[in-house]
């Protein structure tokens, strides 16, 4: 059969990396847990097509040096860590031309413990993650996508949703007051940087970046009397446009969790819809999924 490899890209996911920082003075600890995944591309072809190991660094190769380069290197901010992952690998081996570096950094807040923040006890607090992606291209350079997802967030009120297409396909009640829940996932994406040196020339811009993302988000989600989940994150990333110059493109990518009413009328007459509802069924599907990319307006396509 006549056949040529497509595309190709290889490497290791789920590689699992904590790092600790002792500060020998106080005696203050800080911890860093990730989940990175480096996939490779380059001259690969021949170990598909003709069984070729010699093109081949091992994936647990590529684990020992995600390993090593921990050690060596900040792992933070992650934007950082994932530049650094990406270039050694187009550095070091002249056959491999793009790097996709993902690392998800789990939540381990310091405790607060009789008032005071513990030196070396953290909590999970919560199921949000803070994630790159960053994508290292020989003679090209380094993109970079950070995201905030898994922020699970509910308003009780402060949300409507009407005037909506009403045909003979539609049975949703128009509604001036709902409840609103999602699941954050958010993503801001960086002009293209030269290389790592450019990436670390001013790492505190992607810890600010993030600060500035999640409180527009928590923010504008709190504070909003919401038209549509549609609308409300249009005003979210035109924010963090605002806020971050050096950002292209803000994407947005929200489930619309559902909470039923529940009629209990049949039950001696108990009043639970309209404005005496109170108990509600949270669903867990269908939901709705909304997603939307805001740019600058001289890169608008639309
Ligand atoms: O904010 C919303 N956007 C929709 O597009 C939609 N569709 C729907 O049934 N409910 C909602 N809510």
């Amino acid at each position: 059969m006549a056949s040529k490899l497509g595309a190709a890209r290889y490497g290791k996911d789920n590689v699992r990396v904590y790092k600790v920082h002792r500060d020998q003075k106080t005696g203050v600890q800080t911890v860093v847990e990730m989940t990175v995944c480096c996939l490779l591309e380059g001259d690969i072809e021949t170990s598909y097509t003709k069984a070729d190991n010699s093109v081949v660094v091992a994936t647990d190769s590529i684990k020992n040096t995600i390993f090593i380069l921990a050690k060596q290197h900040p792992v933070t901010p992650p934007e950082l860590f994932g530049s650094i992952i990406g270039s050694h690998f187009i550095e070091k081996y002249s056959h491999i031309h793009v790097a996709h570096v993902s690392i998800i950094t789990h939540r381990w807040t310091r405790m607060t413990v009789d008032g005071k923040p513990h030196p070396h006890s953290f909590l999970r607090d919560g199921a949000e993650t803070r994630n790159v992606q960053v994508d290292v291209t020989e003679g090209k350079g380094i993109d970079i996508a950070s995201s905030i997802a898994g922020l699970h967030v509910l308003k009780s009120t402060a949300s409507q949703f009407w005037g909506f297409v009403r045909d003979e396909y539609t049975t949703l009640p128009e509604v001036r007051d709902r409840i609103l829940s999602t699941e954050v996932d958010a993503t801001w994406r960086w002009k293209l940087f030269d290389n790592v040196s450019q990436v670390q020339a001013d790492t505190a811009r992607f810890d600010n970046a993030w600060s500035a993302a999640r409180e527009i988000t928590l923010n504008t989600f709190a504070k909003e009397n919401s038209a549509s989940v549609q609308a409300t994150m249009y005003n979210m990333a035109e924010m963090i446009l605002g806020a971050v110059p050096q950002v292209e493109s803000v994407d947005y990518s929200l489930p619309n969790k559902h909470y039923f009413e529940v009629d209990l009328k049949w039950h001696k007459g108990l009043k639970n819809t309209g404005q005496d509802a109170e108990v509600y069924a949270p669903q867990s599907g269908p939901n709705g999924l909304i997603k939307c990319t805001v740019v600058r307006p001289s890169t608008a396509k639309l």
